[in-house]
């Protein structure tokens, strides 16, 4: 394995950065087990950052990509989104393999533990391990892996909610999602079915694409690239711009910026047993595209 590095990030929060051979890197919080950066070789940011996002724990990070689990937005008694975004996780010195292991150039293992307190308001033992790596094409992959440590079954739902760069958001359209149901979330979770050949982007959205296939793709004519969000172990898909929609944390023009395509399990939890473990990959590149 490359040595990463463990350094002081934003207010001291505890940062680890990874680079690959050919320059490319990404950089995780403890905090959060939150990817903040990811960088291709020259240096470019593919992932946004809110210019107000606070670093200031309880307070989640708004930007890079923040783990929702274990419940999606106000979908259960949890608080939205659930928690772990606003724990600190560590370094996992011994992750169980993963069956590509001699696949990984560029990795960091961590580890989040159900701690007493979070068994207060979620009474279910768990152990979920991220791992996040560069691949051979400088793509990001984050795996999943929730193991139920307790003794009776639990369920949970989940998203992981990559803020992606784009050139304008009034100028990108988000492919692959056509013709299947979604909830809008502006209408009361409403369930319609989408009809348009791809998605713009003209004011707010918010909705959960339900049982989507693998790959989705956010074109960006203006940068003449192409983002591809591959996802196996989650079936839906949020895609979401908050336009000008007062967000706290986020700048007035940062919404121009990105748009969030988020690997989720919403509709129908996912069942773990004890001892069992439940595995997720999102895996995201970027390739040229005219
Ligand atoms: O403000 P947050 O709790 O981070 O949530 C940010 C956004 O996350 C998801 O994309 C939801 O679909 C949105 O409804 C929500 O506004």
């Amino acid at each position: 394995q490359r040595p990463f590095e463990r350094t002081k990030g934003i207010n001291g929060l505890e940062k680890i950065i990874v680079r690959d051979d050919h320059g490319r890197s990404f950089e995780v919080y403890m905090y959060g087990g939150q990817v903040a950066s990811w960088k291709n070789e020259k240096g470019e940011e593919l992932l946004v950052m809110s210019s107000k996002a606070i670093f200031n724990p309880p307070t989640p990070i708004r930007g890079g990509i923040p783990i929702l689990f274990p419940q999606y937005a106000n979908t259960g008694p949890l608080p939205s989104h659930g928690f772990v975004r606003q724990r600190f996780w560590e370094i996992d010195t011994n992750p169980p393999q993963l069956p590509s292991n001699s696949y990984y150039k560029a990795w960091v293992d961590l580890i989040l533990r159900s701690s007493q307190d979070d068994l207060k308001i979620w009474p279910h033992k768990f152990e979920y391990r991220l791992r996040v790596h560069l691949g051979p094409e400088g793509d990001l992959v984050l795996t999943s892996r929730v193991k139920n440590t307790d003794v009776k079954p639990f369920n949970f739902t989940m998203a992981l909610h990559p803020y992606f760069s784009v050139s304008d958001i009034s100028e990108i359209q988000v492919d692959g999602l056509q013709n299947l149901d979604y909830l809008d979330q502006l209408k009361k979770r409403t369930r319609f079915t989408d009809h348009d050949k791809s998605i713009t982007f003209k004011s707010q959205f918010d909705r959960i694409y339900l049982s989507t296939p693998n790959d989705i793709r956010i074109v960006d004519k203006k940068k003449q690239k192409t983002i591809v969000v591959h996802k196996e172990g989650q079936v839906d898909a949020v895609v979401w711009n908050p336009w000008e929609k007062k967000v706290e944390d986020l700048g007035t023009e940062d919404y121009r910026r990105f748009v969030t395509v988020e690997s989720a399990a919403v509709e129908k939890p996912i069942i773990v047993n004890p001892g069992q473990e439940w595995k997720g990959i999102l895996q995201m590149s970027v390739v040229p595209s005219s």
